[in-house]
């Protein structure tokens, strides 16, 4: 079976930095994959390359066997983003974004609305539909945006920290609707640091470090019987704290009459006298 994802050496350099240095990623189709990697492991320079959004300076992104940038049409029709700091229409209503996303997907208006409403919905944003998205929360955008994703029923959807600002009620029913997702054959791809969300939610994983992919594959092997978080210290390398960490200062109050250690005693407020104005004097 073609693979969902696959990458071939990808390589991005902002400067003399290297963000992605030769990833080969691979998420066969109909998986539930997690990409999982330490801050600045270059997460979402991975994703931006392979949804189409940066070019990569070497290597190749295929996704269902199609060249991300030779057939990038193709590409872009058959997959759904979520990107980091996402960027909406703020002037139309939740509603009004739903039917404009799926007027330029193309789908035919009467499909878009029953869609529309209906992802409005699940989402849980039927009482919001009608108000500017400049206004949404933080979740409230989250879940709008990943109802525009979802609107052309794309094959494979590639999620930037979906969960990141969502409470947990909107996380189960955003977690329901993308189970079902995977259970009819498409894919789910999504970066995220709570390894507790990608253990229960994913089968397959991938972990990146400086850049590179350090394991890949079924999140049963890949753990290896540890916790996926355990597992995830193994390979990153653990927390760097200790003796010589420094931060020798931090907690340590000195000693003496500055420092009081009950609780703190509020000063009694003295009644003012008024101040009388100099023109009613
Ligand atoms: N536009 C940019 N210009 C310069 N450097 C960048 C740019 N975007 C990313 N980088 C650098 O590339 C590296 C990878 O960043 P990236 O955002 O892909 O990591 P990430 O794994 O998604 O991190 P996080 O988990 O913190 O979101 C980091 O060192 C970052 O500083």
């Amino acid at each position: 079976m073609t693979d969902a994802v696959r990458t071939h050496s990808l390589l991005k350099r902002y400067g003399p930095q290297v963000a992605v240095a030769g990833v080969d990623l691979v998420v066969p189709a109909g998986s539930f994959a997690g990409l999982v990697g330490p801050n600045g492991a270059g997460k979402t320079t991975t994703l931006s390359m392979v949804t189409g959004l940066l070019r990569p300076d070497g290597g190749r992104a295929e996704v269902g066997g199609l060249d991300v940038w030779r057939d990038q049409l193709q590409v872009k029709a058959c997959i759904g983003v979520l990107p980091e700091g996402l960027r909406l229409f703020e002037r139309l209503s939740g509603r009004e974004l739903l039917l404009y996303c799926g007027r330029l997907r193309g789908i035919p208006r009467a499909d878009v609305e029953r869609r529309a409403g209906e992802l409005l919905r699940v989402m849980d944003l039927e009482d919001a539909a009608g108000k500017l998205v400049v206004d949404y929360s933080t979740g409230m955008r989250k879940k709008i945006g990943l109802a525009a994703a979802l609107l052309h029923n794309p094959a494979v959807l590639f999620l930037d920290e979906p969960f990141e600002g969502v409470d947990p009620v909107s996380a189960s029913t955003l977690t329901e609707v993308l189970r079902r997702y995977t259970a009819s054959g498409s894919t789910v791809i999504f970066s995220s640091h709570v390894m507790d969300l990608v253990e229960r939610l994913c089968d397959w994983v991938s972990v990146m470090s400086g850049g590179r992919i350090v394991a890949q594959g079924p999140i049963g092997e890949v753990r290896g019987g540890h916790s996926l978080n355990e597992a995830f210290l193994r390979l990153v390398g653990g927390p760097r704290t200790g003796g010589d960490a420094g931060l020798s200062w931090l907690g340590a109050q000195p000693a003496g009459p500055a420092a009081p250690r009950g609780p703190a005693v509020q000063e009694p407020v003295v009644p003012q006298e008024p101040a009388v104005r100099q023109e009613e004097a």
